[in-house]
């Protein structure tokens, strides 16, 4: 790909959060390289970077996996820094159901419009389920979110239903801020004389997995983002 292309291809940034131990690793793994892994190292967040490709478009995707969540260490940082967020509960884990309804309403106040998808995970151990789809259900519905129940470990299509729902709404919120800016400084090129204008199609592209150690990549980049927060990161 042409640097130029690659320059302007759109960045989604995406955090998954949710309760220790619902499945919040397996999942990204699982979405980024179709791939699951039963075991992983749950005392660090991780930061993964890959070119997607959804709906024929080339993304830039960057998802956080934040260990050990809750509420007394809610990620507040992650969520300032992300474009879309992941919550995730598991269907046999009443707290984690709790949980990811209390950290729902804790994203939804700090970002009200951020694109947000409710994951009900290990839905194939039915015969443990503590929570029924219908509570999963109304829970998204209170909050106009989608809702899915899926298995990482069987790999339900709805994980990757979810995942690009989301991205493709980033996408749209990206293209829309891009042509408000296109426009506004088309006017200005009206008003001095110049209408030139340049548009790069983007051209499809996979990618490779980064897997960063966060708080290490924290010290090494101050990104600044949106509502003045200034959030550190770096792939
Ligand atoms: N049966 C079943 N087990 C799963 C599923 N997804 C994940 N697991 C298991 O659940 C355990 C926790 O998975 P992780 O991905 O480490 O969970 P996590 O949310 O990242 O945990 P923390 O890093 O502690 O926050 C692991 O033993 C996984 O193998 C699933 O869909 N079904």
């Amino acid at each position: 790909m042409k640097t130029e292309e690659k320059n302007n291809m759109p960045k989604v940034r995406v955090a998954v959060i949710g309760k220790s131990n619902v499945g919040k690793s397996a999942l990204t793994v699982r979405y980024l390289t179709r791939r699951y892994i039963g075991e992983y190292r749950s005392n660090i967040d991780l930061l993964y970077r890959q070119t997607l490709t959804v709906n024929n478009a080339s993304l830039d995707v960057e998802i956080v996996d934040v260990c050990s969540c809750d509420m007394q260490m809610f990620p507040e940082e992650a969520i300032h820094w992300a474009d879309a967020c992941v919550i995730v509960y598991d269907i046999t884990c009443r707290t984690s159901f709790n949980q990811a309804s209390d950290m729902l309403q804790r994203v939804l106040q700090l970002r009200t419009q951020i694109p947000t998808v409710l994951l009900g995970n290990k839905a194939d151990l039915e015969h443990l389920r503590q929570i029924d789809e219908v509570e999963g259900r109304s829970l998204a519905a209170k909050h106009n979110l989608q809702f899915y129940e899926v298995s990482v470990a069987e790999n339900t299509t709805q994980i990757y239903t979810a995942f690009d729902l989301i991205l493709n709404m980033c996408r749209t919120n990206h293209a829309a801020q891009k042509t408000r800016k296109f426009s506004v400084s088309k006017m200005i090129g009206t008003l001095i004389g110049n209408t030139n204008s340049k548009v790069i199609q983007n051209s499809n592209q996979g990618g490779t997995v980064v897997v960063c150690h966060k708080s290490d990549l924290y010290k090494s980049r101050v990104l600044r983002r949106r509502q003045n927060f200034t959030a550190t990161a770096s792939l």
